[in-house]
């Protein structure tokens, strides 16, 4: 197929048209195969730990048998930093790392039920410290697109699990994006955990062709022993104008939110470059001297490590792609075209098998846990995982509202059923390996 920019602009502006009649369903726009990224959505969960050093920092930060109060009190603030830091450290590769490697942000393949990802990160460099960490990711559903991933480091008892999904609706210039889930951080030897929620965000750039993704409102990092941290994000053309900017405040507990005065740290800059640190309200500068926080630019991710294609199992998220991720690379789009519908039509197939055969698909290592049914009986006695402490501690919907909705927010309503990671699950599987 001719991939000379003037075909690329036509079937672009066509494209831009078709989103005006647009019904909320991402996948339903037959997007302009240039547009296409060659690796699934599943894949997006390496993102939260291309820096496992700052994973699994705060276990380093533990009192000492004979700490006194202020130090015990000291670390504990100094473990929300390091969290803090770990999550404001995903933010590039979340968010830019297709742009920077491809050229602009693009569209991922959409994971087929069942479809996984697994890998590892050996422990950095000589690192003792922080050993290795695997990454165990589902594709949960299909209709909507879900995404269970579960990331371990046993050195270091760090255990992250999360999901995500997304719902999207369209401007005349911007895609609007809603994240639903939330991700669940515990390291286990401190008896510490903390609720992560997921930004909105918005796909600028269509009409240039370039699109990017600007991050904007809030999200939270509430942890079990109190402190709150809560980012502000916003884009070029608003106050700070610069793109990619974020505030993040770090609040003793929720109630404390209520004003920005009582923030105890501030920080601020851009989760894609610098940002900096200030004691209290004020907020930091360079200019005025104030303390580099983190720099996105200035370590580079670690890549998650993913066996050779021959040895990865069937339902392996590169397998399934390799032949459609090929085409991609090279721009033959009839055999993108050709390739995916084969997937396709196997998965329609596989569907109505099922269907005849009257079996639903069995999800391999996560279970969707209905938190009402927690909150019927005693919570206290039976309390499933710290979500329903997080999000009463955070004021945060325990609904399948979109991430960072607070209780009694217009969203505050209807189930509230959350994916979790089953660890003896996995632990048993026996066909595929990191
Ligand atoms: C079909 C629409 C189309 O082709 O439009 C062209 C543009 C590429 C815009 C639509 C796509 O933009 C992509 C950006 C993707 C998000 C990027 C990062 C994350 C974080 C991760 O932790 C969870 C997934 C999420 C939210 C991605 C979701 C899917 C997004 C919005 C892609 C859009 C289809």
């Amino acid at each position: 197929a001719s991939t000379s920019t003037g075909s690329q602009s036509t079937s672009w502006t066509s494209f831009l048209k078709s989103l005006a009649t647009f019904n909320g369903d991402l996948y339903s726009l037959t997007a302009p195969p240039f547009i296409l990224a060659p690796i699934s959505l599943i894949e997006y969960s390496q993102y939260w730990s291309e820096h496992p050093e700052l994973l699994v920092a705060a276990n380093h930060l533990k009192p000492a048998e004979d700490a006194v109060q202020d130090e015990i009190d000291l670390l504990t603030l100094q473990r929300q930093l390091a969290v803090t830091k770990w999550f404001i450290a995903t933010l590039r590769s979340q968010y830019c790392s297709r742009s920077e490697n491809l050229g602009g942000e693009k569209n991922p393949l959409n994971p087929t039920l069942g479809e996984v990802f697994v890998g590892k990160w050996d422990s950095p460099n000589d690192d003792t410290k922080v050993g290795e960490t695997i990454l165990v990711s589902e594709q949960v559903s299909h209709h909507p697109p879900m995404t269970a991933y579960s990331i371990i480091n046993k050195q270091n008892e760090t255990y992250l699990q999360g999901y995500n999904g997304i719902r999207a609706t369209i401007s005349a210039t911007s895609i609007n994006v809603k994240q639903f889930g939330h991700a669940l951080l515990e390291y286990k030897d401190l008896q510490e955990s903390y609720l992560i929620t997921l930004p909105p965000l918005h796909i600028e750039g269509l009409i240039s062709a370039s699109p990017f993704v600007e991050l904007e409102g809030t999200s939270y990092i509430q942890s079990s022993n109190g402190y709150i941290t809560v980012i502000e994000y916003s884009g070029r053309g608003y106050f700070s104008g610069k793109k990619n900017s974020f505030k993040a405040r770090i609040y003793k507990d929720q109630i404390s939110t209520l004003n920005k005065e009582n923030a105890i740290i501030t920080i601020n800059g851009q989760w894609s470059d610098k940002s900096y640190i200030s004691r209290g309200s004020t907020t930091p500068h360079s200019k005025n001297g104030d303390e580099l926080f983190y720099d996105a630019q200035a370590l580079d991710a670690n890549h998650v490590i993913v066996k050779p294609l021959e040895e990865q199992h069937e339902l392996e998220s590169r397998k399934i792609w390799d032949k459609v991720a090929e085409a991609i690379k090279k721009g033959e789009y009839e055999t993108i075209y050709q390739q995916k519908s084969l997937i396709e039509n196997n998965q329609r197939d596989l569907r109505k098998k099922e269907q005849l055969a009257g079996i639903n698909w069995e999800t391999r290592w996560f279970d969707l846990k209905d938190y009402e049914d927690w909150i019927a009986e005693d919570e206290q006695s039976q309390n499933p995982d710290a979500f329903l402490s997080l999000t009463s501690l955070s004021n945060l919907s325990i609904h399948n509202a979109p991430s960072g909705s607070l209780k009694s927010s217009k969203y505050d309503e209807g189930d509230a059923k959350h994916w979790r990671f089953n660890l003896n699950k996995w632990e048993q599987e026996s066909e595929i390996k990191i």
